[in-house]
């Protein structure tokens, strides 16, 4: 049986992690992004998720329905069990996480891959706004968020989507999968 992998994508806000995700999964359909739990307005557009309330959320926490879990932007994230068991199984997963929490991914997923996007403050401010999806404040309290570096030790592919998204999947899918390259 092939080893299973997490692909843990990363990246500051409006870098493009959804869009990648989303071509990286049109291309190889088996990478399928992982359905988050977000305390999210279900309505908000943008990936699709699992929205529920905040007290649903930590139910679902204290009923371990989760591998991991963090909160951010005001949120709470949850990424389900179940992913740690498809991996487990042999299964390659990928999910949009936090940087704050790839230490205690990769204890969970020994075999994890970062894929770290990154662009330049510019490109997220108009990213953001062109986004649509956060009001003005929410816009600015992300380009303001700082964050750790990324943990060292880790297998970490590092792209930039300053450019055309259909670069930047290319680059992703053949530093992923480079006998398909
Ligand atoms: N390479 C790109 N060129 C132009 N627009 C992009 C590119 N990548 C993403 N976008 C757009 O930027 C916004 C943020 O992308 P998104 O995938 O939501 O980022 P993230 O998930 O990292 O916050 C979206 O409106 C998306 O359509
Ligand atoms: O700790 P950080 O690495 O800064 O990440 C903060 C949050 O941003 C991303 O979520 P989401 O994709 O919902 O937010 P975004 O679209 O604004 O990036 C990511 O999954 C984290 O939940």
């Amino acid at each position: 049986m092939s080893a299973g992998r997490l692909i843990a994508v990363v990246g500051p806000s409006g870098v493009g992690k959804d869009s990648v995700m989303a071509g990286i999964a049109a291309a190889a359909p088996a990478l399928v992004p992982v359905r988050r739990v977000i305390t999210r307005a279900g309505d908000a557009g943008g990936e699709v998720f699992d929205a529920v309330t905040e007290d649903q959320f930590a139910d679902m926490v204290r009923q371990g329905a989760f591998c991991l879990h963090w909160g951010a932007h005001g949120l709470c994230y949850g990424i389900p069990a179940q992913v740690l068991a498809d991996v487990q199984g042999g299964v390659t997963r990928m999910a949009n996480l936090s940087r704050g929490v790839l230490e205690q991914a990769a204890v969970l997923f020994p075999a994890m891959t970062v894929l770290h996007i990154t662009a330049s403050p510019q490109v997220l401010a108009q990213r953001l706004s062109g986004r649509g999806r956060e009001s003005a404040e929410q816009v600015a309290a992300r380009l303001a968020r700082s964050v750790q570096p990324l943990p060292q030790g880790l297998e970490v592919i590092t792209l930039r989507n300053d450019g055309a998204l259909t670069d930047t999947v290319a680059q992703a899918l053949s530093a992923l999968q480079p006998e398909r390259a």
